[in-house]
């Protein structure tokens, strides 16, 4: 890149959606107007070349979507509709200006969908591995935001979508190096560089009076134990309800429910409702062509998850994705 204050010229939406926006990028900070009736939703998520993509497992495009997503997934799980985004890169030098503003067109596609503004953000300069650090901000209805601490005993437990297709996407792409893939394979590999926020989903789940929620960045196993500790509840959950994709099945079906458990990387959502409202939420998702599955139930007692298979259960242990810790499984 030739200049910093050349690159955020380019990076400037020329179109605003919000009109609660007051100042976007330009001065020293953003400014916007906050309407009373709502609560303001804040959340961050990073990426690391390395650690959550390398050059060959994701386009500049396909980060720049994903980083964006994977914090508009945040909003989700709180039953929020985002509205304004910023992002601090750590650019290397090795990255020419047209792989860093395709970082941003891939971003830009998906604010474009949900009609989020850029607002700000940071750019700078590292010794290795670009780094991109999404902020969203969102707003929710008043007394509306669902949390992990919501769930009680007598609920259901569901989870949106199929799960496990990341991290076998993933598979796909460290195990074939010449990129000839095969029509199963490449739905998996969609699945892990285009993860679909479930925003339509979180709002139905916000009209409801009481569910929790978290969304799967970690895997359903480290999910539902952040559910059930938020709770202090216990999760049962039986593996043969587990919504698996037929790609994943096809592609490797004895990791399916490893991959489903403790891959990560889904972004679908996972949560707790009322008996009483499942049947309603079922049916308008089922109208507007979203999976959702009934995966268990909650009940009373010492906060832990178990999962049921064939005739017995086992505590599913929060396993998962972990930075910090060397063995995942
Ligand atoms: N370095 C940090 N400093 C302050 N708060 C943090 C930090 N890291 C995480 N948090 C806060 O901890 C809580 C849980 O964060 P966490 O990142 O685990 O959730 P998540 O974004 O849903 O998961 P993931 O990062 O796997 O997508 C959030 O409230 C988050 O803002
Ligand atoms: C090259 C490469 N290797 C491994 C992975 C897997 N991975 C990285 S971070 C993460 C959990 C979510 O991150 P966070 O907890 O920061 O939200 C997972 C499952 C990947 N995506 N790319
Ligand atoms: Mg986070
Ligand atoms: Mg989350
Ligand atoms: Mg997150």
């Amino acid at each position: 890149m030739q200049d910093e204050f050349d690159f955020i010229e380019q990076i400037k939406p020329k179109k605003i959606y919000q009109s609660s926006l007051i100042e976007g990028i330009g001065d020293d900070a953003a400014l916007i107007h906050q309407k009373p009736e709502m609560e303001q939703i804040i959340c961050m998520d990073t990426m690391v070349e390395g650690i959550h993509f390398t050059t060959a497992t994701m386009s500049p495009y396909q980060i720049g979507y994903k980083a964006l997503a994977v914090n508009i997934s945040d909003i989700a799980a709180m039953g929020g509709i985002p509205t304004f985004y910023l992002v601090s890169i750590a650019i290397p030098k090795c990255w020419d200006e047209q792989e860093l503003l395709s970082i941003y067109d891939g971003m830009a596609m998906l604010a474009n969908k949900y009609k989020m503004d850029l607002i700000g953000g940071d750019t700078v300069s590292t010794a290795d591995c670009l780094t991109i650090t999404v902020t969203v901000i969102g707003e929710i209805e008043k007394d509306k935001h669902l949390l992990r601490s919501n769930a009680k005993p007598g609920d259901i437990v569901f989870v949106t979508g199929t799960v496990g297709d990341s991290a076998a996407g993933l598979d796909v792409l460290l195990h074939n190096e010449d990129k000839v893939f095969s029509e199963t394979e490449k739905i998996l590999v969609y699945k892990h560089q285009f993860p679909q926020p479930r925003v339509e989903i979180g709002r139905m789940l916000a009209a409801l009076p009481r569910v929790s929620l978290n969304d799967i960045s970690d895997g359903i196993a480290s999910e539902a134990n952040e559910i059930a500790k938020a709770s202090q509840v216990v999760f049962s959950i039986d593996e043969d309800c587990l919504p698996l994709s037929k790609a994943i099945r096809e592609y490797n079906n004895s990791r399916s429910i490893e991959w489903a458990l403790y891959g990560g990387e889904d972004f679908e959502l996972i949560g707790t409702m009322p008996k009483s409202d499942w049947e309603n939420i079922y049916k308008q998702c089922d109208e507007k062509g979203f999976i959702i599955t009934k995966i268990g139930t909650v009940s009373e007692g010492p906060q832990k998850v178990l999962l049921n298979k064939k005739d017995k259960s086992y505590i599913l242990d929060k396993k998962g994705y972990n930075h910090f810790k060397v063995e995942t499984k």
